[in-house]
Formats: structure tokens, sequence, C-alpha cells
């Protein structure tokens, strides 16, 4: 079984404007609210893709109501633990750029932390776990870290997409699959990282650093480079306008899963997963089974040789 985990979910707050200037009031030309936080957004992807997952984290308030009766009604299962305070409202403006103000997370107290790691519990060989987004403030920096480590005893792979000091922290417990973006790898290991090259020399050292089965380093419009032990390729989507990017990487990590756990080949895996996330880089939403389908046509691969870490 597949489950995401969100500790930190938004209901998210998307509105798109002609022009958006500070210091006046700006009026909106279009705008949805969706459940977000990436975990949730795998959940709902991977339903795109006709996989089925349980969606796990902190829910509270309005808004974590809100996000749980869309969820159910999108036939996605959860099983949140309840918090007391609202989750929190992430605004995205697109207008010439995109700009993003994600909120605060509520409260999340020892309880509610001992009753998410009870449910964690209940994991076992053969289920997947997709640990991504923030962590909400208050909870140690090592939390995913003390996760990955208990469910790699009990053999359940953990897939990680998260940033800062808490990406930091879960490499350490050799988690079974990453995907930083580019900039996010770069932060790890305090360099720039501008090329693909630069992406799959980091992303190898990133495997020989820590315990890391399979690994893809994200890069927008650039595609991503997969790794895993002697084998790195790159994906490149055509070239178009992005309409969105907010979920594109979310998008990837779905894709990801659904063709891994087909037992498709690296190559297959990684185009499929690039697919995902460029289906959705060029729609107003996620993208869907179709959109998929038709971008993984003009998904290029290269198997590229990795130069030895510098
Ligand atoms: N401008 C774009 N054109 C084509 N594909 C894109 C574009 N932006 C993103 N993508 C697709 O989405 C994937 C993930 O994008 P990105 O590297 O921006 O991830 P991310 O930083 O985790 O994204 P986000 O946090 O916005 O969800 C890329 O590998 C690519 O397949
Ligand atoms: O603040 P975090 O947890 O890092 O990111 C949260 C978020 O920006 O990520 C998703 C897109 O990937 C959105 O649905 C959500 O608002």
């Amino acid at each position: 079984m597949i489950y995401t985990l969100t500790l930190n979910p938004a209901l998210d707050y998307v509105v798109e404007l002609a022009d958006f200037q500070t210091g006046t009031i700006n009026r909106s030309k279009k705008e949805w609210k969706y459940p977000g936080g990436k975990g949730i957004n795998v959940s709902r992807v991977l339903k795109n893709l006709g996989t089925a997952s349980t969606a796990l984290g902190f829910t509270g308030g309005f808004t974590g109501e809100h996000i749980e009766k869309v969820l159910q009604h999108e036939h996605i299962e959860t099983d949140f633990v309840k918090v007391n305070g609202d989750t929190r409202i992430n605004v995205k403006v697109k207008a010439q750029e995109e700009t993003e103000i994600n909120g605060m997370s509520p409260e999340i107290t020892e309880e509610h932390l001992d009753a998410l790691k009870e449910k964690l519990t209940h994991l076992s060989v053969n289920d997947q776990l997709v640990i991504a987004g923030s962590l909400p403030k208050g909870l140690p920096v090592d939390t995913y870290k003390q996760f990955i480590a208990s469910l790699k005893e009990k053999g359940v792979k953990t897939y990680v997409d998260t940033s800062g000091k808490a990406l930091k922290k879960a490499m350490e417990a050799g988690p079974y699959f990453v995907k930083p973006n580019h900039l996010e790898l770069a932060e790890l290991y305090e360099v720039s990282i501008t090329t693909v090259e630069d992406a799959a020399c980091y992303g190898k050292k990133l495997l020989h650093d820590y315990d890391i089965t399979h690994a893809v380093i994200s890069m927008a419009g650039e595609g991503a480079v997969y790794l895993q032990e002697n084998q790195a390729i790159l994906a490149k989507p055509p070239h178009r306008p992005a309409v969105n990017s907010v979920g594109a990487g979310d998008s990837l990590v779905a894709g990801f899963l659904h063709s891994h756990l087909k037992g498709e080949s690296p190559e297959e895996t990684l185009t499929y997963a690039v697919s995902a996330g460029s289906a959705t880089a060029f729609s107003e939403s996620f993208g869907t089974e179709e959109d998929v389908k038709k971008m993984y046509q003009d998904v290029q691969i290269t198997v590229l040789e990795p130069s030895e870490k510098r």
C-alpha cells in the first residue's frame, strides 16, 4: 500500500491576476482553492494516474475539514490526526511571475505527534511512505529522520521530498528515494548547481554519501536527472511556456512511484515521472493521465556519464 505523509498541509488559494502591484488593491480574474501540501498533492496525482494511496498527516479547523471533505469526494483514503488550530492557507499569486506566501502551521503537541507515530507503526514490509513538504513549527528537525530510521527497520520504503535542515537530517537515515530540486541539492552541499552535469555529479555524491537507492534531481524546465548505483539518466521535457509550477515536483514524485511500482525500467520510470511533472507545469491544475500519456511521447532520454565527485 502507498501512504503519503503531509505534516504541514495547506489549503492552497491560487489567484490569477493580469498584473500584480504591491501597495494597492489587486482584483483577481480567476481563482481556485485546492487541498494542498506536498504529500496530499502526490496522493491526488496518483489518483489521477489510477493508483490508490492513503493520505496521513495533521489537519485542523475549518481548512482541515475542507481538505478532508475534498479528498474523500475524490475517493482518496485519509487517516489524519486532528489538531486544534486551523490548517494553514497558502496563497499562490499568478501574475507576471509566480509569488507564494506559505502560511504558518498550527501547533502540534506531543500527543498529536505520538498519535501520528502510532499510525506509522501499522506500516509494514511492502508498504511505501512518501514523506513530503515542510515540518510544522516546533517539531524536532530530525522528525523525518526518526520516521525513516524506524520504518526502514521494518522494510518500509520511504520516498522523501523536503528541503533545508529537515532534508539534510532525513538523508542521514538513508531513505529509499529522494527528490531534491537542483537548488535544494545545492543547498545541501553548499555549492552552486546550474547545469545538468553538476546535478548528475552531486546526485551521484548523494548516493555515495548516504544510503539512498534512487535519487531524482528535478530541474524545472530542464527536466530531471535520475541516479542509482552505476546509472545516471536525464529526461528532458519539450520547451513550452509553463502555465503553473505549483505541484510540478509532487507530480514528478507521483509519476515515479506509479511507474516504479509497476516494475518499469529506470528509463521508462524517469520518462513517466518527468511527463507527470511537465503535464502539471503545462496545465492550470494537476496533469491528468491522458495529459501524462501525451507528454510521454515528447520527453527525451539521454544516458549521462556523471563525472567523479569533486
Ligand atoms: N517550465 C517547465 N517546463 C516543463 N516542465 C517543467 C517546468 N517546470 C517544471 N516542470 C516539470 O516538473 C518537474 C519538477 O519541477 P521542479 O524541478 O520545478 O520541481 P520542484 O522545485 O519540486 O517544484 P514545485 O515545488 O514547484 O512543485 C520537472 O522535472 C519537469 O518535469
Ligand atoms: O511549505 P511547504 O510544505 O514546503 O510547501 C507547501 C506547498 O507550497 O507545496 C505544494 C506544492 O509543491 C503546495 O500545495 C503547498 O502550498
